[in-house]
């Protein structure tokens, strides 16, 4: 399959990185992940990856029990940097050259997210794994994603997780939902369509940048998606139901 795209940003579900387990992450899922990541930098697509954490912390719940919601937040941010680390790993044992950027100093192990030298890393073919979500409280790693891609001028965001697309209302409630094979970023924010952060979409709208929503539960989904083939949700399209 040849490439259609030169840089892209996949945001990985944090939660995904668990696969059957109850919290955590499972090794195996990050180890298959982590190959059809390099197949892709392999076919020479510039890959920057956002992880979530909501498989160890997510400051919502800490904050509805009770929690500062603000502490609760960086714990998350911190979460995510443990899952950063860990695709990091496996990406390496692939022989993938990769560099893990924190919006958190956090020097011992990671670098700090410096833009000029993250879109370097990246025309080096080096995957930069952006850990600790923006750096800042209130916020997801969604939002980040939509951030961090417009800083590195991707062309696209992949948000690789549970659902197969963006559906008319959330699927895991509503069996009869229905799935849009494309729409726009307008109707995903007048009719509040969760699979995303308003944040997030809204910063797409105003860049320009496309989002594809698609599932992590089919193996070869990632290779299929960052190599261009037309699979889950376009939002940044016009509005078609499949
Ligand atoms: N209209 C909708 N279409 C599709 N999914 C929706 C919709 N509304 C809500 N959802 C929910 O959005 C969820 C996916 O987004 P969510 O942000 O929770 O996870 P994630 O970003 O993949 O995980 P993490 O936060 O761990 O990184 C799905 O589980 C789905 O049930
Ligand atoms: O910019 C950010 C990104 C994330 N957080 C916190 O981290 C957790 C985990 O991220 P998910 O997007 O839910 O996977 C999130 O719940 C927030 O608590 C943040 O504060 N700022």
């Amino acid at each position: 399959m040849t490439r259609k795209y030169q840089r892209v940003l996949l945001k990985l579900s944090g939660e995904a990185l668990m696969g059957d387990l109850a919290y955590g992450i499972d090794p195996t899922i990050v180890q298959a992940f982590a190959s059809e990541i390099a197949q892709v930098v392999q076919a020479g697509v510039q890959t920057a990856i956002v992880v979530g954490g909501g498989n160890i912390f997510r400051g919502m719940k800490g904050a509805a029990a009770g929690m500062d919601r603000a502490t609760a937040d960086y714990i998350g941010m911190i979460a995510t940097v443990m899952n950063a680390m860990t695709l990091q790993d496996a990406l390496e044992r692939m022989d993938i050259p990769t560099r893990v950027q924190t919006a958190i100093a956090m020097q011992e192990v990671a670098e700090p997210y410096i833009r000029r030298r993250a879109i370097r890393h990246l025309e080096k073919s080096r995957v930069v794994i952006f850990g600790a979500g923006s750096g800042n409280p209130f916020f997801t790693t969604d939002t980040t994603a939509a951030l961090r891609a417009a800083e590195i001028d991707a062309e696209v965001i992949f948000k690789a997780t549970k659902v197969d697309g963006v559906y008319d209302s959330d699927p895991r409630k509503n069996p009869q939902a229905k799935r849009f094979q494309t729409l726009t970023y307008s109707h995903a924010l007048a009719n509040n369509l969760g699979v995303m952060d308003s944040t997030a979409i809204a910063l797409c709208k105003d860049n320009d940048i496309p989002i594809v929503v698609f599932s992590l539960s089919e193996p070869g989904n990632i290779y299929r998606a960052l190599m261009g083939e037309a699979i889950g949700t376009l939002v940044g399209g016009t509005c078609e139901v499949s």
